[in-house]
């Protein structure tokens, strides 16, 4: 709804009301329609000021009411209505206008905010376009470049940098409703005839052809097989070539076309699933609104290899003070000058001083006797792990929580070498950890509840989201990485090239293919893992393709006994210019390489088809969540999807791995799986698993309704 008061004698007060962020909903556009009416019928009314209640001017759009037919009055008459009015309408813009918000603004003559405001059109991370006249009105008012960066981006920008933009008129750092009553009051005479931003002629620009095309080709390359960013650039090219009302119907059309995509549904069903995450639950029943995460004022790194910086520069940013730890001392004087740089760049960026001040740098552990927090980021070696954790059990004072980044070593084992073992839990960061979005906040069979939540709410202060996973190998991300992985070294053998695989997972949507990304992350971290695992014995009389009684590809460890260890060392599963080198180029030798092991262990090479490479590789890794679910490690399937669009670059418009299963069907991930599984009988990832099963006897439900078939896992306190 929207509330409505006559302030200062005569201006019309129009406020939007519908919490948390005054979301556009059906009640709140009827509300505007209505005080509209109100303020532009009484005389004694001669300017109107629109304002967002409690400091919040407008969210956009009600996306929870994207999935049930329109009611109420739709967005674009009913801006057109304000721009049309004949008294001056002002927006007085605090705390957020985004999407319809901003759409709503822009209808408005004039636009007050405060310097602190955060302004944008994020709708292309819903899978749409502004469709409120956004996409037509933008580009009048600043310029088609801005407005393409705006637009195809999403991002937000300060009220600040929006004057700077001339997207708002003034900004202020006093009460914004006051001062937009001040300045209602000042133009209260003045028509608002030329303040309408839809008759304002695109600024030219020299040459749009390049521009477009310039434009066209990033977002392609941003993100590969999305509607969304691409339909912006159409929208915005009808701006800028377009009369106004051709612009709106061509925006229309482009919006009606992503609307009705399952890509919309996907991302807004990840909008969703970041937020849902946050009201965790472990299987004791403990949950994220009954438990007090501890505070934290202080903590300590330990480890200052590129995640243990990343973490301590996340930390420090987050407002934490922080001990940063290393015992050699090069590497700490080292690590010391890589920190304050990425401080330094950070904060510049932010417009901000570098705190450089809440870092101090130590290369013994005694400071661990002082602080709330301990993260460790040493070596992934259990034996140095365990060590420490004792240490820090010995050292640290009563109800420090010591946590672990490790990318999958069990976390029960560290804890079992503490005192408190419920004070442990795992903080699985993602490279670069001062960048990556994503958190695994892993609770042991012993961690308390306070740990998780302090844990959770810690990466939340570090601007992330924190998923809440059970300890399994892997936890959620890595081990479903495994059978992904191993499906792709699978079809190697069988006759098909990195090239091709990777050429099939890139036009799915992955910023990288499978092969790529190894030689970016370094064959040689698996391989290192592999060897832990007692992986690499070959048993006497078996073939080289059988470990601990499965089917195992050895290609990985072949490259790496070669020093192949990807980019670093200049060659991997491609070849580079040189060692560090960033450019894939297909080798020769490796296509050689394949041929020959094909011939040693009599494998005849046939033709793989994209379909094959696609199934395989993604069914593997749903298999995987969906035994995952079936385990209680993730509470649900919005766990794993955030997961895996966060940290593991699953692209954003198909969801998440679950949510794309539902989307492909589970009859048919079922029965393709069925179908490899019988080709394949010695690979038991690509069983399907009883849960996936029970879905589809159930009816496929959607899969906002998996919960329902998941056991109850049990309590392990
Ligand atoms: C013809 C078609 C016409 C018009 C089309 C218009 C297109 C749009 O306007 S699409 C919407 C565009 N807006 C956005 O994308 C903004 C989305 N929201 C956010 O980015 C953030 O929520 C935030 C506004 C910046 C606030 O962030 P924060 O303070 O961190 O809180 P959150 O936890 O994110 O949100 C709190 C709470 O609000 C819910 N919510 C936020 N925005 C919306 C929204 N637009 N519609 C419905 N609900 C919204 C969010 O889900 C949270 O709910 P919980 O239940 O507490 O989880």
């Amino acid at each position: 709804m929207a509330q409505y008061s006559r302030v200062s004698g005569t201006v019309g007060l129009i406020t939007l009301l519908n919490p948390p962020v005054n979301a556009l909903s059906a009640a709140v556009r009827q509300g505007i329609v209505d005080t509209l009416d109100k303020a532009l019928s009484d005389r004694k009314v001669k300017s109107v000021v629109i304002c967002g209640h409690n400091g919040k001017f407008c969210g956009g759009a009600d996306i929870r009411e994207f999935s049930s037919p329109l009611t109420g009055p739709p967005l674009i008459p009913l801006i057109q209505g304000v721009e049309s009015a004949a008294k001056p309408v002002v927006a007085a813009i605090d705390g957020v206008a985004l999407g319809g918000g901003l759409e709503l603004a822009l209808g408005c003559h004039y636009r007050i905010a405060h310097s602190k405001a955060r302004l944008g059109l994020p709708e292309v991370h819903l899978g749409l376009l502004p469709g409120a006249g956004g996409s037509q009105r933008l580009p009048r008012l600043i310029g088609v470049p801005a407005a393409l960066d705006l637009i195809t981006t999403g991002r937000h920008v300060t009220g600040a940098e929006a004057l700077q933009l001339g997207l708002v008129d003034k900004v202020t750092d006093r009460n914004t409703v006051d001062e937009a009553v001040k300045f209602a009051l000042s133009v209260a005479d003045q028509p608002p005839n030329s303040r309408r931003v839809s008759t304002f002629p695109c600024p030219r620009h020299p040459d749009l052809d390049a521009l477009f095309e310039g434009a066209m080709q990033r977002v392609r390359q941003r993100a590969r097989g999305a509607l969304a960013p691409v339909a912006c650039v159409q929208a915005i090219r009808a701006a800028a070539t377009l009369p106004y009302a051709q612009g709106m119907e061509r925006e229309r059309e482009l919006m009606a076309t992503l609307f009705t995509s399952g890509q919309a549904r996907a991302q807004q069903y990840h909008f969703f699933a970041q937020r849902a995450v946050g009201r965790w639950s472990m299987p004791s029943g403990a949950r994220w609104d009954t438990t007090k995460p501890g505070a934290v004022h202080k903590a300590m790194v330990i480890g200052l290899g590129t995640m243990g910086r990343g973490i301590s520069v996340a930390l420090v940013q987050a407002g934490v003070s922080v001990v940063a730890m290393e015992t050699n001392e090069k590497q700490l004087m080292e690590a010391k000058q890589a920190i304050s740089s990425m401080l330094e760049r950070g904060a510049k960026r932010r417009g901000v001083a570098p705190a450089l001040d809440k870092i101090r740098y130590s290369w013994n552990m005694e400071p661990a006797a002082d602080v709330d927090l301990v993260i460790e980021a040493v070596f992934e070696d259990m034996a140095l792990k365990k060590k420490l954790f004792q240490q820090l059990s010995a050292l640290c004072k009563p109800g420090t929580f010591l946590c672990s980044n490790t990318s999958g070593l069990d976390v029960d084992q560290l804890a079992s070498e503490t005192r408190h073992p419920e004070l442990v839990v795992g903080m699985h960061f993602f490279a670069p950890a001062h960048v990556m979005k994503l958190l695994e906040v892993v609770y042991g069979s012993r961690s308390s509840p306070q740990a998780v939540a302090t844990a959770m709410e810690l990466g939340k202060r570090m601007g992330k989201v924190s998923v809440a996973v059970g300890n399994c190998r892997g936890f959620v991300g890595n081990r479903m990485l495994k059978p992904y992985l191993e499906q792709a070294f699978f079809l190697l053998e069988e006759g098909t090239t990195p090239e091709f695989v990777d050429q099939v997972l890139e036009e799915f949507g992955f910023a990288m293919g499978v092969f790529r990304m190894s030689d970016l992350s370094g064959l040689d971290v698996g391989w290192r893992v592999r060897k832990a695992d007692g992986l690499l014995n070959v048993s006497e009389g078996h073939s080289a393709r059988i470990r601990q009684g499965c089917r195992y590809s050895p290609l990985g460890d072949l490259l790496c006994e070669q020093g192949r260890f990807g980019q670093k060392t200049g060659r991997g599963w491609y070849q580079y210019d040189k060692p560090g080198g960033r450019v894939a180029k297909p080798d020769p030798w490796l296509h050689g390489f394949l041929e020959k092991f094909r011939t040693q262990h009599g494998l005849v090479a046939h033709r793989i088809d994209h379909q094959e490479v696609l199934e395989r590789c993604l069914y593997a890794l749903m298999n995987e969540g969906f035994r995952i679910l079936e385990d209680g490690i993730a509470a649900g399937p919005e766990d794993i999807d955030v997961i895996y669009v966060l940290g593991y670059s699953w692209p954003p418009h198909r969801g998440g791995p679950m949510f794309y299963a539902g989307m492909v069907g589970l009859q048919k991930v079922l029965e393709r799986l069925e179908h490899y599984h019988q080709e394949h009988p010695d690979i038991p990832s690509l069983k399907p698993c009883n849960l996936l099963r029970k879905l589809v006897v159930n009816g496929s439900p959607p899969v906002h309704k998996w919960r329902e078939f998941l056991k109850k896992p049990q309590s392990q306190l």
